[in-house]
């Protein structure tokens, strides 16, 4: 797929467009405010040679201009926080917004660790930047207007002083170029501390086992990467520093020569005065901007990153709106159902090879899925069991063949509302606290499950959620199960559902929740290792490779008929937890 990458500026001003008026006025009143303060160091510079002393006219001018530089500043300051916080949050909302509709399996390429990166640390630089904006055009304005009084004052002293102020820019438009290359690798490093900190945080238990791995993850891991980031921006730093010193050098020596030249330029010591003031005073304003570079600089970083996740999202799954109702297979609103079957045929998907490996291929693959039936997928690890049923929900689409339900083909238009037919437990599953369940679902429906499952004692809802969900493993999954009953969806995927739980739970699993769910009319997509419990499916699909080797239907059948299955509410010891409309 062919990413489009927007160009810096682009993407800048792409975040900057909805808030133009505000930042453009903000960005004016700091030039305003700018210009006010030059305009006022002229004013005083002025009244200290005038010899009409203090006249109503410089007090009205005076006042005037004070008033004029800080309501332009406190304007400027407030308008840059009002931009900067907005850009921010539309920056985190969009980034977040895209990932939500990104393809999976880019999802899975791209590594969490870098997007966790760039959704706290770029957007945080970027928002200081846009923060920092209103200092930056003020003394950029007060600069400008300092400027053109001191070529008003003097056009010869001021060509001594601009043959510094050039000197003091090249320096700072050198280091600024050998300090980027230092942010921008420091920057790159920081993607790999993430990778570390989580290291440390998700694999705290391996750590506290293994010495000998916790001393690398100490000692070389993370103090690599943390001292090789300080040691990059402290080089990137200490270039910064050096070139202001170096300016702030030549700006001072600028002065000096000024000062023993005066005689041969018989300059009005008045003049002279004013401008080595002025010039003092727009020393600072130009520090200011000059000591902003290294933040301009990682700043520039941070966006580009942000823009490369942009771009690396920028094409979502086609149809996938995250905040609209999705358009069903045949035009409607929604996916109403399966009425009879889901067909995969010919279909393959693969993989893209790691380095020096074989590349991994699913298919091709032919599977019917009926309507009400369990289908047990099993198979020795990695021959694709996971992959297959990706594709059965829709996740991955197929890069050959075709899905389709009821004979109508899954589509880039439609597979989004496809997959809304599903539910899943995945083994990589993740637990949501809160619970979404299908409309009309009564309320007392969740505690009557809680029950079911035997994890009442230690859960209860309280606001829409589960109280806690620090649980053992075994329990989790059951309350990840109760998130699939509350869904009230047509066809339910495990994979290795019963992994974690205990002899009795598992039984239960195979041998009644798997057949009440049947008897609700589920369609049940079970990924297993339970060769004991096969004897609990409809038909057993065998995979090899990639590929469907044998598909068969256990002979025995299955112990309770469906007409005499035990009700879904009944405990593993006989009683009856509640029931369930
Ligand atoms: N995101 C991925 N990128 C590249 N290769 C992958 C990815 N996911 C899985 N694979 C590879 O695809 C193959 C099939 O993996 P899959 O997870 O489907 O196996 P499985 O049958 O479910 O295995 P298990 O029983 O261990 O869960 C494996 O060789 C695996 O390494």
């Amino acid at each position: 797929m062919v990413l489009n990458r927007p160009h810096i500026l682009t993407e800048a001003g792409r975040l900057l467009r909805p808030f133009w008026p505000m930042a453009a006025f903000a960005t004016a009143m700091g030039g305003l405010s700018g210009v006010a303060t030059a305009w006022l160091l002229a004013t005083i510079n002025r009244s200290f040679h005038s010899e009409d002393g203090v006249t109503t006219t410089f007090v009205l001018t005076f006042a005037g201009l004070v008033l004029l530089t800080f309501t332009g500043k406190i304007v400027s300051d407030l308008g840059n926080s009002f931009v900067g916080q907005h850009v921010v949050a539309n920056l985190r909302k969009e980034l977040t917004g895209r990932i939500l509709a990104a393809p999976i399996d880019r999802l899975e390429r791209f590594r969490a660790h870098r997007l966790i990166v760039a959704l706290n640390q770029d957007a945080e630089m970027i928002s200081a930047f846009t923060s920092n904006f209103s200092a930056l055009t003020i003394a950029a304005s007060v600069t400008l207007g300092c400027i053109v009084y001191l070529v008003i004052l003097s056009p010869m002293l001021f060509l001594i002083a601009a043959l510094a102020i050039a000197a003091g820019l090249a320096i700072n438009t050198y280091a600024r170029r050998k300090g980027i290359k230092g942010f921008e690798a420091a920057r790159a490093a920081q993607d790999e501390l993430q990778k570390h900190y989580r290291g440390i945080t998700e694999g705290a238990k391996e750590l506290r086992l293994n010495r000998q791995r916790r001393a690398r993850a100490h000692g070389v891991q993370l103090a690599g990467a943390i001292d090789g980031i300080r040691n990059l921006r402290l080089r990137a730093m200490r270039i910064f520093a050096t070139a202001n010193a170096v300016g702030s050098a030549v700006f001072f020596a600028a002065i000096g020569v000024l000062i023993a030249l005066q005689a041969g330029f018989s300059v009005d010591r008045s003049v002279l005065s004013g401008f080595v003031l002025v010039l003092l005073y727009v020393k600072g304003p130009i520090d200011q901007l000059t000591g902003s570079l290294p933040l301009f600089e990682q700043a520039q970083i941070s966006f580009k990153r942000v823009a490369e996740l942009s771009a690396e999202f920028a094409n979502p799954e086609p149809g996938l709106l995250i905040d609209a109702p999705q358009a069903r297979p045949d035009g409607g609103d929604g996916p109403q159902g399966l009425r009879a079957v889901i067909t995969l045929t010919g279909l393959s998907h693969a993989f893209p090879a790691a380095e020096g490996t074989e590349p991994f291929v699913l298919g091709p693959i032919d599977l019917s899925i009926r309507r009400g039936e369990t289908l047990f997928i099993v198979g020795e690890n990695g021959c694709g069991k996971t992959t297959l049923i990706k594709v059965i929900l829709g996740l991955y689409a197929p890069q050959e063949g075709v899905v389709a339900i009821d004979g109508m083909a899954v589509t880039d238009e439609n597979r989004d509302a496809y997959r809304q037919l599903f539910s899943a437990v995945f083994f990589d599953y993740f637990l949501f606290d809160d619970l979404v369940m299908a409309p009309g679902t009564p309320p007392a429906t969740v505690q009557a499950y809680l029950e079911r499952l035997e994890i009442a004692h230690r859960v209860t809802i309280a606001d829409g959620r589960f109280s806690t969900t620090d649980l053992s493993a075994g329990q989790k999954k059951r309350l990840a199960l109760i998130q699939v009953y509350l869904e009230g969806r047509p066809i339910i995927v495990f994979d290795e559902w019963a992994a974690e739980q205990d002899p009795t739970f598992r039984r239960i699993f195979y041998d009644e929740l798997l057949l009440d769910l049947k008897r609700q009319g589920k369609t049940l997509i079970v990924i297993s290792h339970d060769d004991r419990y096969f004897g609990a499916a409809d038909r057993i699909v065998r995979m090899e490779k990639g590929r469907i080797v044998e598909v068969t239907e256990p002979s025995a059948s299955r112990a309770p008929g469906l007409s005499d299955a035990p009700d879904p509410l009944s405990d593993r010891h006989g009683h009856n937890a509640g029931a369930i409309a």
